[in-house]
């Protein structure tokens, strides 16, 4: 029988020069859901993906990809994933089509089903009337999703977003959201993202894991994060009872100085 789980990750660690950036993390990831690693900068979640998406070898421990050894059957896991970013991917100097065929092309895709899926892609991202602009006249929220668009051309059934939502105002936020659950539902695709926002945790994610200094501190639904604590609780309340601080004070200087370079770049 298939396994339900589409990521599976076994005591995974990474660790830089002496520093262990990710430190024996343990979790599964349903067919179809959402699921949040949730933390402040520096707590190694950027990490894990890049582990995942096999861009950094792991230093001990295993994990699979709908069934994918990372370490022994890369080329199969990055079959099978997508993978956004942070960092701004997108040319500005072509436009939306021209930049999706190039992926298309990148990913091995004939030129028949090319054509077929940037439309797909553009009309699921709610692109499709600006695809013939210029990617440089575009506002932060619609490079972001037709960054994600790149990511989907090849119908992976795992995609992982980076901070999908830094720098977006509220609006651009929620559009952004509604294009990437109508993807989800319609392809049941697993998504594994990273967000540092509480109330993004709380409204996408089935799942939230709590990362703090490498480590998994907590992990379930928002739901049952929340009421373990009482009625009123926030995830932020549950973040302070497992770490003893607030989200926002326990990031490292030098990662909040990233975040704010990506930030001033979209
Ligand atoms: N290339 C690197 N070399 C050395 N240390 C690194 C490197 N990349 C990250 N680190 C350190 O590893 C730890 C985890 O970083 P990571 O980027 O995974 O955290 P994060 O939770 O994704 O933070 P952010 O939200 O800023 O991306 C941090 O202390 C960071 O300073």
């Amino acid at each position: 029988m298939p396994s339900p789980y589409s990521i599976e990750v076994d005591r995974l660690s990474h660790a830089y020069q002496m520093k262990m950036a990710v430190d024996q993390i343990s979790f599964k990831v349903k067919t179809g859901s959402i699921f949040g690693l949730l933390g402040p900068n520096g707590a190694g979640k950027s990490t894990t993906i890049k582990m995942l998406t096999t861009l950094l070898p792991a230093t001990s421990g295993t994990a699979s990809i709908v069934g994918y050894d990372i370490v022994k059957e890369p080329a199969k896991v990055r079959e099978n994933i997508g993978y956004v970013p942070q960092l701004l991917s997108a040319d500005g100097e072509l436009t939306a089509y021209e930049n999706l065929s190039l992926s298309a092309k990148l990913y091995g895709i004939s030129r028949e089903t090319r054509i077929k899926r940037i439309r797909e892609v553009l009309e699921f991202m709610g692109l499709a009337e600006v695809s013939n602009d210029l990617v440089k006249s575009f506002s932060g929220g619609m490079i972001r999703r037709l960054e994600i668009a790149s990511s989907l051309l090849h119908e992976p059934r795992v995609l992982f977003l980076d901070e999908p939502t830094v720098g977006l105002d509220p609006a651009a936020r929620k559009l952004l959201w509604r294009h990437i659950q109508e993807w989800r539902t319609q392809f049941q695709t697993t998504i594994l993202m990273t967000t540092h926002d509480m109330d993004e945790a709380d409204n996408q994610c089935d799942i939230v894991a709590f990362m703090y200094q490498g480590h998994i501190v907590a992990m379930d639904s928002p739901q049952k994060l929340k009421t373990s604590l009482g009625p009123k609780s926030t995830l932020d309340d549950v973040f302070i009872l497992h770490t003893g601080s607030s989200i926002k004070e326990s990031g490292d200087y030098a990662n909040v100085k990233q975040t704010r370079n990506t930030i001033s770049h979209l």
